[in-house]
C-alpha cells in the first residue's frame, strides 16, 4: 500500500544543514496497524507529515497504491490525500465554531456530493462512533477523550484506506486513550491501514508492527532494503 524508498529530509539553515529523516525505507502491507516509535526528536512527526503530504520538502520515492506520489504537484498530492488519507491530531483539531456534526461533515465538503447523502453519512457515523446524542454540541463542551472520538469520526467519515495519527492519545487519560485505541483496532479490522505516532508502548500493543526512529534514522531491525 505504501513504498518509501529512500526518503531524505532536512531543514537548511544559516549555517548549514539538518538532517530529520535519512535514507528511510519502508512497506506497508494493506491492513497492517504500524506504529511509528523513538525518543524526542527523533523524526516520527515529520515522517507522517510526509506520508500525510502535508509537506513537499523532502526527497525520495514515495508510492501510495502504486501512485507515484513523489513527481505529483501540491494539487495533485492534495486530491490523493482527500481521497484516500484520513489524518488524527494529539490536540483534535477540531472547530470550535462548528458542531460536533458540523465537524464530521467537513472532509464531505470537498466531495462533490448531494446534501442528503452527506447528512446521512454523518448521521452513520454519528450512530457509529455512538456520539448521537453530541451532535449539537461544540468541542468545547466535550471532554478531551470526546473530542478526540469526533476527531476520528472525521478522520474517517469519507472512509479513506489509510489513517495517519500523530500521538492520537497524548492528551488523554488512559481510558480514554484504551477507547481510542479499541475504536483504531476495530478500523484496522474492518480494513483500514493504520500509521500511528506514540510513545506509549500499550498503544504499539494494538498494532501489528512497530517502526524504530532514531536521530531520522530506522534502527537496523526495522529496515526493509530499498
Ligand atoms: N520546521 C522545522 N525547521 C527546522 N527543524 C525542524 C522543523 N520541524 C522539525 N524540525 C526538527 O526535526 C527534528 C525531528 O522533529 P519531529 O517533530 O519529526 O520529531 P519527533 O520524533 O516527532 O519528536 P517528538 O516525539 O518530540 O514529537 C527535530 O530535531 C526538530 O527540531
Amino acid at each position: 500500500m505504501i513504498e518509501l524508498k529512500n526518503i531524505e529530509r532536512s531543514y537548511k539553515h544559516a549555517v548549514g544543514e539538518t538532517w530529520v529523516l535519512r535514507r528511510i525505507n519502508i512497506t506497508v502491507r494493506p491492513g497492517e496497524f504500524i506504529t511509528l516509535m523513538g525518543p524526542s526528536g527523533a523524526g516520527k512527526s515529520t515522517l507522517l507529515n510526509v506520508l500525510a503530504m502535508l509537506d513537499d520538502g523532502w526527497r525520495g520515492e514515495y508510492w501510495l497504491d502504486h501512485e507515484p506520489i513523489h513527481v505529483m504537484n501540491r494539487k495533485q498530492r492534495s486530491e490523493v490525500a482527500r481521497r484516500k488519507i484520513g489524518m488524527v491530531f494529539q490536540s483534535f483539531h477540531l472547530l470550535d465554531d462548528l458542531t460536533v456534526a458540523e465537524n464530521i461533515e467537513l472532509p464531505l465538503s470537498y466531495k462533490n456530493m448531494p446534501r442528503s447523502e452527506r447528512q446521512a453519512l454523518v448521521a452513520d457515523t454519528l450512530d457509529r462512533f455512538q456520539i448521537v446524542g453530541k451532535k449539537d454540541l461544540y468541542p468545547s463542551q466535550l471532554s478531551g477523550g470526546q473530542q478526540q472520538i469526533v476527531g476520528v469520526a472525521r478522520a474517517v467519515i469519507h472512509k479513506p484506506e489509510l489513517l495517519l495519527a500523530d500521538e492520537p492519545t497524548g492528551n488523554l487519560h488512559s481510558a480514554q486513550a484504551a477507547e481510542v485505541m479499541q475504536l483504531f483496532t476495530e478500523l484496522n479490522r474492518a480494513g483500514t491501514t493504520i500509521v500511528q505516532v506514540s510513545h506509549s508502548i500499550e498503544n504499539a500493543r494494538f498494532g501489528s508492527r512497530i517502526i524504530e526512529l532514531r536521530d531520522g534514522w530506522m534502527t537496523p531491525e526495522n529496515e526493509t532494503p530499498a
